[in-house]
């Protein structure tokens, strides 16, 4: 039995798709079954890998999600138009989806999800978060029978990199940014990476799979690494921290509301992810009873992508040849586990309510008794200060660096409100939270 899949965009991750499809030995045996019937790409006289007939490419992508014949459509063209029309109408002509696209599912998966649990189809999407990590299957599958408490990741490369390296050499963002998109790991354009909007499309993909609920995408708290400078890196370091762009969705045992926030965040040295460096990806799941269970790799680059690619394409291959509904005349049957068809929406809490320890430095007058009026503030407002550091002198301004207990992010603001206006605060140079 053969498969027929189209394939939606031929750049780095459907060239890999191209690559595996075309070389299954020593691989699963349901590989050989696939058959690339259509490529859709934008120019047919571009130079291209001999292994790809000239036959099977057009530039009329429309006819790939229409042909009668093609079972699987894979969409890796990427961006928000026309991929979410296609994928659509690849819905309503009752082709199954394999997506690696995560801005348009994170911004479009409501209409997306709904027209396909209405047609009968799948849509999956583990290319989409964590690259070649399967993070997305085993959320589904492997600890469904969990109460997810906590996905905390490092999902995206980019700042990933940067950040490490900022932490290796005490260089400045800007200069180490610059030097990523020499070396070609940060695109032209980084502001979806270092502005945390890639990775707030992310874990708004995995706090759905993991809580069971539609995720209003507007509603992520999202901070990026731009304003993480060499200073805070260095006082990070020397308090037992590195910094890392965590993303982080959490349900508390008592509540229905979520938390769903990006930001860079102080981690223990000690933590699990503290030790994912350079590109890498990792995603920490707590879940009631497993406990902690952690993913790590390759979050992007042709070859992991694309592994999650077909390896999704291969689980609608392998319930295509089991399903029986066809034969019997009757409507194709969803898996439960594999479908997405949760209609509600997940309520999330704003971040005022959240509670989490904060980093902030402040730079002051040299008055005496500066810092029992910073620290009354704080106990005025019910934050609670685990360690207060006069660090030194910076610009001829008095350096004072604190860390809070586990505090109410809104009583911690409004205490920040009133030390800024404070004659002996010249400025409020650094706010983080602390994991
Ligand atoms: N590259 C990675 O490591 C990686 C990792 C995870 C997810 N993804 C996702 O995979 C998708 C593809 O990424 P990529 O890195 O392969 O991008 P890419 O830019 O290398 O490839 C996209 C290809 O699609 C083609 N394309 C776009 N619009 C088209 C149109 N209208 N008609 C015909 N062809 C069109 C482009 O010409 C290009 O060749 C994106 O959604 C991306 O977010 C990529
Ligand atoms: N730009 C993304 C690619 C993978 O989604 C990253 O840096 O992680
Ligand atoms: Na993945």
């Amino acid at each position: 039995m053969a498969f027929k899949v189209g394939l939606l965009g031929l750049g780095t991750v459907g060239l890999g798709t191209v690559e595996i499809l075309g070389d299954p030995a020593q691989r699963h045996p349901l590989v050989q079954e696939l058959v690339i019937h259509k490529v859709g790409v934008r120019s047919l006289d571009k130079p291209r890998d001999p292994r790809i007939p000239k036959e099977i490419l057009t530039t009329d992508l429309e006819s790939i999600v229409t042909d009668p014949d093609i079972d699987i459509v894979i969409e890796v063209m990427g961006g928000l138009e026309p991929a979410r029309s296609l994928m659509l109408k690849a819905i309503q002509h009752k082709k199954h989806v394999v997506t690696a696209n995560k801005a348009a599912i994170a911004k479009f998966g409501d209409e997306i999800f709904t027209a396909a649990t209405e047609a009968g189809v799948h849509v999956l999407l583990e290319a989409a978060v964590g690259g070649g990590i399967p993070v997305i299957a085993p959320i589904k599958q492997s600890l469904c029978s969990n109460r997810i408490r906590t996905v905390t990741g490092i999902i995206n490369g980019t700042t990933n990199y940067i950040l490490t390296r900022m932490q290796l050499e005490g260089g400045d963002f800007a200069e180490i940014l610059a030097d990523a998109q020499k070396l070609g790991y940060a695109e032209a354009d980084p502001t979806a990476d270092v502005d945390g909007l890639d990775a707030a499309d992310k874990i708004a993909i995995l706090a759905s799979l993991a809580f069971g609920g539609r995720i209003k995408l507007p509603e992520v708290y999202c901070e990026g690494i731009r304003h993480v400078s060499a200073i805070e890196i260095g006082y990070a370091e020397k308090l037992g921290f590195v910094i890392k762009l965590l993303a982080i969705a959490k349900r508390k045992a008592s509540e229905e509301e979520l938390e769903v926030r990006v930001h860079p965040t102080l981690v223990p040295k000690a933590h699990p992810l503290a030790s994912v460096n350079d590109v890498y990806n990792a995603i920490l799941i707590e879940g009631d009873p497993v406990g902690q269970v952690m993913f790590f790799g390759r979050g992007a680059g042709a070859g992991p992508t694309a592994s999650a690619v077909v390896a999704d394409v291969l689980n609608i291959a392998a319930l295509l040849k089991t399903d029986l509904s066809e034969l019997a005349g009757q409507p194709p049957i969803l898996d439960p586990l594999i479908a997405c068809a949760h209609q509600h929406y997940c309520a999330i809490a704003p971040m005022s309510d959240l509670y989490t320890r904060f980093y902030a430095r402040f730079l002051t007058r040299d008055y005496p008794g500066v810092i029992g009026k910073i620290g009354t503030c704080f106990g005025d407002h019910e934050v609670s200060l685990e360690s207060v550091v006069q660090a030194g002198f910076r610009d001829g301004a008095a350096e004072i660096v604190v860390v809070t207990h586990e505090v109410q992010e809104g009583n911690f603001r409004n205490a920040l409100k009133e030390i800024e206006e404070m004659k002996e605060i010249e400025k409020v140079a650094s706010v983080l939270r602390v994991l």
